[in-house]
């Protein structure tokens, strides 16, 4: 029985078809990663199962009563709101001071709770976040981009921390990373979207599936391509991306350039 299941689902933002026709079922107690380009859909996909946005097609099937708990992408808070990591916490639902301290420790950053939100580190502040979530008791727990923010070593212990939160809860864990080289080895399974879903499997598949090497190139290069990654590429033959990264580039653009030149796993 599966936790979520999404069935052909599609969602447009006005003209722009952010996702068409996604399979996907998450179930108990797995390690799922989505990965791909930047407007590639993953977001989306997240609000859509957390039931934040409604499919223009398909079905989004949550098994009844399912809890999730859900770790935004990049959210910040005005660094001049005094706010206490014990008021975060409890909000928008008050909380239990105990269950609050018991959410930082699972989070691994027990006795946090009287610090400002603003004086934490980035990887205080995603723990935070992630405590918040854990708060719901999830069976389902999503992750957009948790490590943002963080660097290698700290995105490591994150990673880290999360594989332990599955151990001890058991939650199903649903997650977007563009730390391919980390995130694989940890994930039962990866899904590569590209509006679509291009390929999905155990790592192994996915890594050599020509479809993610189109996206991604391959072996540690593959991983640093993610970043350097520019769609200016056929997706019709293999090879790396090693073209620096233009920051200001219009990725929307080009993905909708890109859509369509995947086959369909
Ligand atoms: N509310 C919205 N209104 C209009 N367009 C949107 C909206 N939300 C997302 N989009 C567009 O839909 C596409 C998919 O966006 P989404 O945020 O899901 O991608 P993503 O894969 O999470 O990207 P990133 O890696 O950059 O976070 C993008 O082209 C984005 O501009």
């Amino acid at each position: 029985m599966s936790l979520v299941s999404l069935t052909g689902v599609s969602v447009a933002h006005g003209d722009h078809q952010a996702l068409e026709n996604v399979d996907l079922a998450i179930s108990p107690g797995e390690i799922v990663t989505i990965v791909g380009p930047n407007g590639s859909g993953k977001t989306t996909l997240l609000r859509c199962i957390i039931g934040a946005l409604r499919p223009n097609k398909g079905r989004v099937e949550r098994a009844r009563g399912v809890r999730i708990g859900y770790v935004p992408q990049g959210l910040s808070i005005d660094p001049t709101l005094p706010l206490s990591v014990k008021r975060f916490l409890s909000l928008p639902r008050r909380r239990r001071d105990a269950d609050v301290s018991a959410a930082l420790e699972q989070a691994g950053v027990a006795g946090l709770e009287d610090r400002q939100m603003s004086a934490l580190s980035g990887g205080q502040f995603q723990r935070a976040l992630l405590a918040r979530a854990l708060l719901e008791k999830p069976e389902l727990l999503i992750l957009d981009e948790p490590t943002t923010g963080l660097d290698q070593p700290g995105s490591a212990d994150l990673y880290g921390q999360i594989e332990q939160v599955r151990r001890d809860t058991g939650a199903a864990i649903l997650m977007v990373s563009h730390e391919l080289h980390v995130v694989m080895s940890a994930s039962d399974r990866v899904v590569c979207l590209n509006g679509h879903v291009c390929c999905h499997g155990t790592p192994e598949i996915v890594a050599s599936a020509p479809e993610y090497r189109a996206l991604f190139g391959t072996g540690t290069r593959g991983a640093l391509a993610l970043y350097r990654h520019e769609h200016d590429h056929s997706h019709s033959h293999d090879h790396e991306h090693d073209h620096g990264h233009d920051h200001g580039h219009d990725h929307h653009k080009d993905h909708q350039k890109d859509r369509g030149t995947h086959t369909h796993a």
